[in-house]
């Protein structure tokens, strides 16, 4: 077999195993969404006022966000009037199209690397959303592309943190730099980026607090973070990511805003998709947000994190939809 055969099977098996990765992540989403809105279509004979409604609430349930249920719906009507459609089955492949075009924004972004040196990545988010167990995964991912990482226990203010991630660091193999519970978390950044450049270290991974219950100073704490570690590297932080808790629907969103643009959020990470059904949170985070989704978790293995692709996304959540279309053409 040739060369370019096999790297063209190679490429083309790693992306079967990722789409079927999101395909196992997405399970619960696609039962309790995609399939309810199947059975909707298949079971009602006519488009009227109930079917509309029946529609709305599915959506709704699966915190696609009240807002961007109304303008679906709204497209869907003008388009069967426009069409003269009577049969609900015709209006599947418009709904999915459209949920498909809100989605597709969201093209392929990766994360901002550093022209050259060291590159920072900052993560802010609540306790417990994962944000230690996403520095972990990707870790873990940038190790075994060959980079050299190192990780800085910024969160000096919750029990544990620390510790956490450092358990995180032994089991990915990297380093972790930090100081005792409670010092000042710009004073670990600041000995973080030292050791970070003594050391010819690719990739510094950065953990935060998460009190929200304490806005004011986690703020003030965020934007000392941002100035000491401007000061070391005027274009740093080269990404500072919002993790967000997929399983907390709505909540996650108003989470979002909390944080707001004041603390410079370059995109989000929404971790544990696979334990939600609401999956549908990803279209109003993409409708509500003015920040690409970069990476999604889709289960607490070390490679269950996986970049945020809206065509692998989709076609995980429609697979069944589009081969039923293939089936009948
Ligand atoms: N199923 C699933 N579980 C996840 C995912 N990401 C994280 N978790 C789990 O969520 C729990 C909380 O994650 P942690 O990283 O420990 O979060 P935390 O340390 O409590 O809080 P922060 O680090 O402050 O966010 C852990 O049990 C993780 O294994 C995911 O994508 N899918």
């Amino acid at each position: 077999m040739s060369f370019f055969k096999r790297l063209r099977e190679s490429i083309s098996s790693k992306a079967e195993a990722v789409t079927n990765k999101f395909k196992e992540g997405l399970a619960k989403t696609r039962s309790a969404f995609i399939d309810r809105m199947d059975d909707l279509f298949r079971r009602r004979k006519k488009i009227d006022e109930e079917f509309y409604e029946e529609l709305e609430e599915i959506m709704i349930g699966a915190d696609v966000g009240v807002n961007t249920v109304m303008e679906l719906i709204d497209g869907l009507r003008a388009e069967v009037k426009k069409r003269r459609i009577e049969d609900p089955q015709e209006l599947q492949p418009i709904l999915s199209e459209r949920l498909i075009e809100l989605l597709r924004g969201d093209e392929k972004v990766g994360l901002r690397y550093a022209d050259s040196g060291l590159t920072v990545i900052l993560f802010v988010g609540v306790n417990g959303v994962g944000k230690t167990t996403t520095i972990g995964k990707l870790a873990h991912q940038m190790k075994s592309e060959g980079k050299k990482v190192l990780l800085a226990a910024g969160d000096t203010f919750r029990a544990g943190a620390i510790e956490q991630l450092e358990m995180w660091g032994q089991r990915v193999g990297v380093d972790v730099i930090k100081q005792s519970a409670g010092s000042d978390p710009a004073a670990v950044m600041y000995d973080a980026i030292q050791a970070a450049k003594s050391r010819g270290v690719d990739v510094l991974l950065c953990d935060t607090a998460g009190r929200l219950q304490n806005k004011v100073n986690l703020m003030e704490e965020l934007h000392k973070i941002y100035r000491v570690i401007r000061r070391e590297i005027p274009d740093a932080p080269h990404e500072a990511l919002l993790v967000l808790d997929a399983t907390m629907g709505q909540n996650a969103l108003q989470q979002a805003k909390l944080f707001g643009d004041k603390t410079g959020l370059t995109g989000l990470v929404l971790t544990k998709l696979d334990g939600t059904a609401k999956g549908g949170i990803v279209v109003a985070i993409r409708q509500e947000l003015d920040l690409p989704v970069k990476f999604v978790g889709l289960g607490e293995k070390m490679d269950d994190l996986q970049p945020f692709d809206s065509e692998q996304f989709v076609n995980a959540l429609f697979t069944k939809w589009a081969s039923a279309e293939a089936e009948k053409a």
